[in-house]
């Protein structure tokens, strides 16, 4: 069939203009509110153009659940977003597609259970990054902290004992570097120029100006990643596999002799790559987004360690099974991911065959963004969707309740592989850190702005300090 006749009976959408589509319309800045805004004419399923490629955005709970949950294979593919393709060349869990991702897939969530993910061994883990961070903050009592640096280094350190099979010291050169790097990619991928590079790579690859910035800091970031591989390389041992790397390698051993293996050198690299960055920058961004809330609502503070002083106490350490009794707790965090909205427009997907969607057709291989910012704040299932209200989370017994537009780990084949380790991270840093210390602002409550500095990927907390006190 003839392209045209393929894509003609697409879902709705404004009229593209030649070669740039429909990017006048959509902000650079904040494109996740420009769709929503879009889809008040063309409806909750609709198609952009991001240059000349069309793209369907699904808008609203009811559009995505129905793609991701109910057409769950279809919807499971990955588009090709330039910029994220550069930082593993295509490689790795996050990038790849059909059987190979489904064995990367398969692989990383087993492998990482077996080191420990979602038990015992992993929480230990997190308990002791915690009580570093809590000794770190300790030594700026009575003086401004920015707690950027530390909560990237204790959550980088989780999920490098895992992959890497060690945690670093704070202050330890080529860690400090890793982090740096990693976070100035995910800032620089968060601004309006990388969105106009996913659209335009081959004109602005050409062009002098900040996006060569992220290229050069991906290229090291490449770098350090081959370096932790290849040291694995070098020093794992049959029989004995230290970590994550060393059980990949052990596995490519095995499969060596098959020429169609997708357990390659370059899907190794772009795994590991793929769970130290996913695994650092955004739990590491909702801890601190989350104190930045806590310290401009310092009420809802108290009663999270009155809470815990009441549940847990000061002297034992906080366990994960806690969260069943601390419903308050639970609401906080659980809307402290909410209002964040870490990853507005989600990670791009694609359609993996041809499909009909509420009546429409959508080609095999089409670009789909299941817009997770318009389930964060679907005016249908949430109060009060523009200010933060740990109600959204609790009944009217003050017991924790879900609520199925809850979706800031996406949903469906693809949704996060890190989802369980993060809410267990999440749970346990904030309860050790409001055990044992209480943050407190610089500047007047009212001066303490929560909207995002950058958020046209990941959605960033303007930096700032606050003053810790020991409780
Ligand atoms: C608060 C923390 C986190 C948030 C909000 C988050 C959010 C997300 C989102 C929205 C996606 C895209 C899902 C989709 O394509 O539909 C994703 C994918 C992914 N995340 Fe996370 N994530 C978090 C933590 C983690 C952690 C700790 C890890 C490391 C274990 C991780 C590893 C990944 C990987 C590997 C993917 C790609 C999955 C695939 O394509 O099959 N994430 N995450």
């Amino acid at each position: 069939r003839k392209d045209s006749a393929r894509y003609a009976k697409m879902p709705p959408g404004p009229t593209p203009l030649p070669l740039i589509g429909n990017i006048l319309k959509v902000n650079g800045r904040t494109p996740h509110e420009s769709l929503v805004k879009m889809s008040k004419t063309y409806g909750p399923v609709m198609t952009v153009k991001f240059g000349s490629q069309p793209v369907v955005v699904l808008v609203g709970l009811d559009a995505v659940h129905e793609a991701l949950v109910q057409q769950a294979d279809v919807f499971a593919g990955r588009a090709n977003i330039p910029l994220f393709m550069k930082v593993t060349d295509g490689t790795g869990i996050g990038m790849t597609n059909g059987e190979c991702w489904k064995q990367l897939r398969r692989f990383s969530m087993a492998t990482l259970k077996d080191f420990g993910v979602g038990k015992r061994s992993i929480e230990d883990c997190i308990r002791e990054e915690a009580k570093y961070l809590v000794k770190e903050f300790q030594k700026y009592e009575g003086s401004p902290c920015d707690p950027m640096y530390f909560l990237s280094t204790a959550v980088c350190n989780v999920i490098c004992s895992v992959v890497c099979g060690e945690r670093f010291e704070y202050q330890d050169e080529n860690f400090i570097e890793l982090m740096s790097v990693i976070n100035t990619i995910i800032y620089q991928m968060s601004t309006p120029l990388a969105q106009l590079y996913n659209v335009f790579p081959n004109i602005l690859r050409f062009l002098p100006g900040p996006q060569h910035i992220v290229l050069q800091k991906i290229k090291e970031y490449q770098k350090m990643v081959a370096a932790i591989v290849e040291k694995h390389m070098d020093t794992v041992t049959a029989g004995s596999p230290r970590d994550f790397i060393d059980v990949y390698i052990m596995k490519m051993k095995q499969e060596s002799n098959n020429p169609g293996t997708n357990f390659t050198y370059e899907n190794l690299h772009g795994t590991v790559s793929n769970l130290l960055m996913g695994g650092t920058e955004t739990t590491s961004t909702t801890l601190r987004y989350g104190l930045l809330i806590l310290i401009k609502y310092p009420h809802i503070q108290g009663k999270i360690q009155h809470e815990i002083d009441t549940v847990i106490g000061r002297e034992r350490n906080p366990a994960y099974e806690d969260r069943k009794k601390m419903h308050y707790t639970e609401a906080v965090i659980h809307e402290i991911q909410r209002f964040i909205d870490l990853a507005p427009v989600n990670l791009m997907h694609a359609t993996t065959k041809d499909t009909i969607f509420r009546g429409y057709t959508i080609p095999s291989g089409t670009a789909v963004i299941p817009l997770l910012h318009s389930c964060l704040f679907d005016s249908k299932h949430w109060e009060t969707p523009y200010s933060f209200n740990p109600n959204h989370f609790l009944d009217e017994n003050g017991c924790f309740k879900m609520n199925p537009a809850f979706l800031p780990f996406s949903a469906g084949k693809r949704v996060c592989l890190g989802e369980g380790l993060a809410r267990m991270e999440l749970f346990l840093f904030f309860t050790i850190l409001l055990q044992n210390l209480s943050f407190r602002s610089i500047v007047k409550l009212a001066e303490i702005n929560l909207s995002p500095d950058e958020s046209s990927f990941v959605k960033l907390p303007r930096p700032y300090n606050f003053l810790v006190y020991p409780r």
